[in-house]
């Protein structure tokens, strides 16, 4: 192939997917689902049945790797590597010891997720290009492990692997397993989608926009990522087991190092974030080398691997066309004709006998619900952070202004666990919270938009904002896939439509967040705020590159808040807008508070007037 695993990593990196925001099956790929189970039924030739399974196998693992690294951000090579844990447990199991091949589905999905689970916990740490360097690391070690390990037949592997059985029915035919195939591949889809559409679905959506902005809505982006590479690993695992009753017998080749990439050409061609994409590129890929296989060595009047320069030229073109894979570009067409997906709608009314989420007590108005008391911050020689001392009161609005560089960001940064303290206190309700890290510390009720905007910019405004409900649900990835969560999935979203109207964005509530201005986008945070249901708001600049009308609303947005008893403390280079509508200021300057009080009393206050260099006019 003629692009390398640098270019395909790169790619992988730079080119987010478009529209991953719907996962829901629509119509037209249902049906083309049913009727691709329906072609046994059919007089199709043997060849085609072949290829069929062949699909259907190589697409089960191209859907893991859509998660891992579409969905996830996290570009595994060396899912094949999976597949042969999968084969190599059923058909030992099965040869070795006699057991039913059924059992080698389970066996084989335990020495998976095992492996997974240890590989992942020391791989998934890892950033960058490390990340797939490592993953090329341990699918060469478990690839050379198959072919050397003597129960497993060294590098002749293992043969008379029996066939899966029904009752009494034999499913050694290509036919019969396209069945088996197909039907796994259909509950892959269905279940992943689900998934996909939930309250995990959204923390593993978010594991690629790093750790601040998850781990800010109080998403354990750690775990979410090891379950990504294990639900990864057990997909790639089914289709090993497929494989092994399938060809009726293992060896180590397919398990390679080749194949782990070009799994992962199927997954980025078909379109990486994209379920459908999967079995897209796993068909397109298969059919394409097979009929380059047949029809080349004819043209060219002699054997060899021909095929393979064809499909390396033809796969950097089609990247280089379409980018984002096929998938995309054809759901784009179809889906201008489509109305919007059910799967992430809200209901439109309250329905009868719906609980909604419950809201946390709010303190007594003027209680201290925030002290920071000698707060120091330093980065190596630099001291950002010099002795901070301020206080927020219950229902307070208090705004924390200074020139840029002052150390208000890195302020933020403290209180809500990103940065660690270097001495000094922070108490948030009593309790201290210096030392905690950023998912205790929302837990406990600081909610926090950013100074730069951390969007995903193709999911809708809707599901954007329900990431910040991640904490007021509790339904796991297994309960998401069966979708017995979904009367928590509607009252989170309910809960998220609420904060999307109450923020005025309830017109673009379905449109992908990336299309809105900056300043519709830092409002859009606000509301992902508001969805963690905070005792205190911490907002960074929430007014900059919004119109006179929208800081109007705005202001009067924070107003409502405070008369509900919630606290705001909020980053304003706006100075019209901060001495509006603070309470009180604290400024800063070299990272020490120079002032605090009335703003009407700063706004005369020599030290502030000196730093702003000519007035805060
Ligand atoms: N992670 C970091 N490593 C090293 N220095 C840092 C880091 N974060 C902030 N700083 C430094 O700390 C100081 C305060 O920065 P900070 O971003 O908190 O200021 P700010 O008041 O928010 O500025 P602005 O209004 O421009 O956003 C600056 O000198 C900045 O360069």
């Amino acid at each position: 192939m003629s692009a390398t695993k640098e270019d395909l990593v790169d790619l992988i990196a730079s080119t987010p997917p478009r529209r991953t925001a719907r996962f829901g099956p629509g119509r037209l790929q249902l049906v083309l689902l049913v009727a691709a189970l329906a072609v046994p039924l059919l007089p199709v030739p043997g060849f085609w049945i072949t290829l069929g399974n062949y699909i259907g196998l190589y697409a089960i693992v191209a859907l893991g790797l859509v998660l891992l690294t579409g969905v996830g951000g996290l570009t595994s090579f060396g899912q094949a590597a999976f597949v042969g844990l999968g084969a190599y447990s059923s058909a030992y199991l099965s040869t070795a010891a006699g057991m039913s091949p059924w059992l080698g589905l389970p066996a084989g999905w335990v020495v998976s997720g095992l492996a997974a689970t240890v590989i992942g916990a020391v791989t998934v740490r890892l950033s960058g290009h490390y990340l797939p360097l490592a993953t090329i690391a341990w699918a060469l070690s478990l690839y050379y492990l198959f072919g050397n390990l003597e129960f497993l037949g060294k590098f002749d592997g293992l043969s008379g692997v029996p066939p899966l059985q029904f009752g009494s029915q034999e499913l050694g035919s290509p036919r019969a397993m396209y069945v088996v195939i197909w039907l796994c591949l259909a509950a892959c889809l269905v279940l992943l989608m689900n998934l996909l559409n939930s309250r995990p679905g959204r923390a593993i959506r978010s594991l690629s926009k790093g750790r601040t902005m998850p781990e800010a809505m109080g998403i354990d982006t750690a775990k979410y990522k090891l379950l990504v590479f294990v639900l990864a690993a057990l997909m790639a695992s089914l289709s090993g087991w497929l494989y092994a009753h399938l060809q009726r017998s293992v060896s180590a080749t397919p398990f390679g190092l080749n194949m782990g990439i070009e799994y992962l050409f199927m997954a980025v061609v078909g379109g990486i974030g994209h379920v459908w994409g999967a079995l897209l590129g796993a068909a397109l890929l298969t059919i394409l080398k097979s009929q380059l296989q047949h029809v080349l060595p004819s043209l060219l009047g002699s054997n060899g691997n021909y095929e393979m320069l064809v499909f390396g030229v033809l796969i950097v073109v089609l990247l280089q066309r379409a980018r984002q894979g096929l998938w995309p570009w054809i759901a784009d067409r179809w889906t201008r004709v489509q109305t919007p997906d059910p799967a992430v709608m809200p209901p439109a009314a309250t329905p009868a006998g719906f609980s909604k989420v419950p809201r946390r007590a709010k303190p007594e108005p003027g209680s201290v619900i925030l002290s920071v008391d000698q707060v120091r911050k330093q980065f190596g020689g630099l001291v950002a952070i010099n002795d901070m001392k301020f206080e927020v009161h219950a229902a307070e609005i208090i705004g924390l202004i200074g020139p840029n560089g002052a150390g208000k960001s890195t302020m933020f940064n403290l209180i809500t666990g990103v940065l660690p303290v270097s001495s000094g206190e922070i108490r948030f309700a009593g309790g201290r919270i210096d030392g905690l890290d950023a998912r205790r510390i929302v837990q406990r009720g600081v909610g926090r938009t950013f100074q730069h905007v951390h969007l995903i910019p193709h999911l809708s405004v809707l599901e954007n904002v329900a990431m910040g409900a991640h904490l007021r649900g509790t339904a796991g990835p297994i309960a998401a896939a069966l979708r017995f969560d979904r009367e928590e999935e509607a009252r989170l979203l309910h809960l998220a439509a609420e904060q999307v109207r109450r923020v005025g964005l309830g017109e673009v509530m379905h449109t992908p967040a990336g299309n809105l201005a900056l300043g519709q986008q830092r409002i859009l945070e606000i509301a992902r705020a508001l969805c963690t249901d905070p005792v205190l708001l911490l907002l960074d600049e929430p007014a900059a590159g919004l119109r006179l009308q929208e800081k109007n609303a705005l202001a009067e947005l924070l107003r409502a808040l405070q008369r509900e008893g919630m606290a705001v403390l909020l980053v304003e280079h706006d100075m019209d807008f901060v001495m509006g509508l603070a309470d009180r200021l604290v400024v800063m300057e070299f990272g020490r508070k120079i002032a605090e009080g009335l703003p009407a009393d700063i706004q005369r206050d020599e030290a502030v007037l000196a730093a702003y260099l000519g007035g805060i006019e």
